[in-house]
């Protein structure tokens, strides 16, 4: 794999460490420590899917891919949250084939 291959991995160990250390200045850290818990993960993906479908409807290619980074993002700090890894998306994937 090359660099583009691991960032997904890359991330998730980041989103892990972030769980574990809980560093200031990190939004990451403000999600996992949010008074509204994981409710706040799940109304950052609805607001930003609703983006996402706001820009494959204006075929603004530029913010489909800024909104589906921010999904992927906050999709991988959800499984986190429920100890899940980003391995059960990739087994779940594999299956599919
Ligand atoms: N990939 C992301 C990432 N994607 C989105 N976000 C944040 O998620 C929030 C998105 O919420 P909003 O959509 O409301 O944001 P916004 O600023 O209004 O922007 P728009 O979507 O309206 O353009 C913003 O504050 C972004 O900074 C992210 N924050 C962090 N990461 C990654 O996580 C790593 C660790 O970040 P920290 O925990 O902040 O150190 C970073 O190095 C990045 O790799």
């Amino acid at each position: 794999m090359d660099d583009a291959d691991d960032v997904i991995d890359d991330l998730f160990a980041v989103i892990e460490d972030r769980k574990e250390n809980l560093p200031e200045d990190s939004y990451t850290t403000s999600l996992f420590t949010h008074e509204k818990g994981e409710n706040a993960v799940l109304e950052k993906l609805g607001e930003e899917t609703t983006e996402l479908i706001l820009a494959a409807k204006d075929d603004d290619r530029e913010e489909l891919a800024h909104e589906s980074a921010d999904i992927v993002y906050h999709l991988l700090v959800l499984l986190s949250m429920k100890g899940m890894d980003v391995e059960d998306l990739r087994a779940e994937l594999s299956k599919r084939r």
